[in-house]
């Protein structure tokens, strides 16, 4: 059902804000997910609660987890999950979430009876054939009709063989890491070697990676594109889940684009958050960009400059970056991202149509896009159901009057109360900094 238009707001005056963010949705289902498999109950702080998250939850519920909501503090309440034995016979419904689409299938293969799993309509074309192959090397049964895509059966038999497999995991990193999370419970453990060209979003598997090893589990991952889980137990977990990075960007590029200081507090000095390329990136256009312990602080210059840029491996940032290129000064190149085709949306097609909609002269190539600046104006932006395509939307508003949001609503993919953290963003605009808070808002 979609949402209502949203008239993006436009600002004459340079932002100063400080705006607090919720958790990473990256970490917040990568928790979910140990916590889950783990032997005991697990505490999660500061967690992400957006349709993603809560899709998330709701379906290792329907696998027999408790999940329940815990202490109250002034970010909201901590999520505590009691793993039990893993149960079959429900239905997953993922949304348009490719961390639930991926990573629970090799759970479900754990379980004691059949899964199904669903989504969105615009789901079911999104790229899972690598994992299902996988499980079924590894000892699972899986009954997707042989399409390769949603909707499918995981015929849970409460074990899975493991062993080693090897896939190609150019189209989403995601099938990496799915694989590697279950692995601790599988009888082998689980070896995944990649063959094929490059795997996108590598951060994203060292998140993995490094949130296995916090929790006790073995990883092997000297060798390139090789990535070896013993099997273990996965211990229970205390974690505070990081401000979510990549959701940051629009924000960041705010100040950038309106010669303003925004301040992002709780910008971790260490991560594996692909939205941490951000900073350079905003650097890289004109923008200074300080880290210290009170957080990440950019302040435009007043030159918003092109740049030639490689996303392959922070990819989720590319709907912002492209906003941000047709408000710029030269023209930019995006390289490396052919996989976001097989995102949300064919992101690359739905921002060359959006932006070139809007005035902008920009040329799709095989993995990216080349946006050559011209004057802009407004009109209706479309978002395909795509929270990124809302963000991208939101900073050209900024600075072109008269763009119109379709389903805005579609942004509490991961952010809901974008809108409302928008707005008290840019409601201090020419006053003393400005203070929006994903907690109050
Ligand atoms: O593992 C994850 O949490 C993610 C991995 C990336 O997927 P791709 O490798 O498909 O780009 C990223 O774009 C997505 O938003 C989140
Ligand atoms: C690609 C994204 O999401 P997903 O986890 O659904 O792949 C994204 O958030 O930009």
């Amino acid at each position: 059902m979609p949402s209502p238009d949203w008239h993006a707001p436009a600002v004459h005056e340079r932002i100063e804000a400080l705006v607090t963010l919720p958790g990473s949705k990256s970490l917040t289902n990568r928790f979910l997910v140990l916590a889950a498999l783990a032997n005991g109950t697990s505490r999660l702080r500061r967690p992400l609660r957006s349709r993603d998250t809560l899709l998330m939850a709701e379906a290792l519920r329907s696998l027999g987890a408790g999940i329940d909501d815990g202490t109250t503090d002034s970010a909201g309440a901590d999520w505590i999950v009691t793993p039990a034995s893993l149960r079959g016979g429900g239905t997953v419904d993922c949304g348009l979430a490719g961390t639930v689409m991926r990573f629970l299938p090799p759970v479900a293969a754990l379980c004691d009876g059949p899964v199904v799993f669903d989504g969105d309509e615009q789901a079911r074309v999104r790229p899972m054939g690598p994992v299902l192959d996988a499980l079924r090397i590894l000892g699972a049964t899986i009954d997707d009709g042989g399409r390769g895509t949603l909707p499918f059966t995981v015929h849970g038999a409460g074990s899975v063989p493991g062993g080693e497999v090897a896939i190609d995991a150019s189209a989403s990193s995601q099938f990496v890491s799915a694989l590697l999370l279950a692995g601790p419970r599988y009888e082998q453990g689980v070896t995944v070697r990649h063959v094929g060209p490059p795997v996108p979003s590598e951060p994203h598997i060292e998140m993995t990676v490094e949130t296995l090893r916090d929790a006790g589990a073995i990883v092997d991952d000297g060798e390139p594109d090789t990535w070896r889980v013993e099997p273990s137990e996965i211990n229970a977990l205390d974690v505070q889940v990081e401000p979510d990075l990549s959701n940051a960007a629009p924000f960041l590029a705010a100040a950038l684009v309106t010669g303003g200081q925004v301040t992002v507090p709780g910008w971790p000095q260490h991560t594996t958050q692909a939205g941490d390329a951000i900073r350079d990136i905003l650097d890289a256009m004109g923008a200074d960009v300080s880290l210290t312990r009170e957080g990440l602080t950019v302040t435009g210059t007043g030159d918003v400059s092109g740049v030639d840029v490689d996303l392959h491996d922070a990819s989720e940032l590319t709907p912002v970056v492209a906003a941000i290129a047709a408000l710029a000064d030269s023209p930019t190149v995006i390289r490396g991202v052919a996989h976001i085709r097989g995102h949300e949306t064919d992101r690359l097609a739905a921002l060359s149509r959006e932006l070139g909609a809007l005035g902008s002269d920009v040329h799709e190539t095989d993995d990216g896009l080349h946006i050559r600046p011209r004057p802009l104006t407004g009109g209706t932006f479309h978002t395909y159901s795509d929270h990124r395509m809302v963000m991208a939307a939101a900073v050209l508003g900024l600075r072109v009057p008269g763009v119109v949001v379709e389903n805005v609503g579609t942004v509490a993919k991961t952010l809901p109360t974008f809108v409302e953290l928008w707005d008290g963003m840019l409601g201090g605009s020419g006053h003393p900094a400005r203070t929006a808070d994903a907690a109050s808002a």
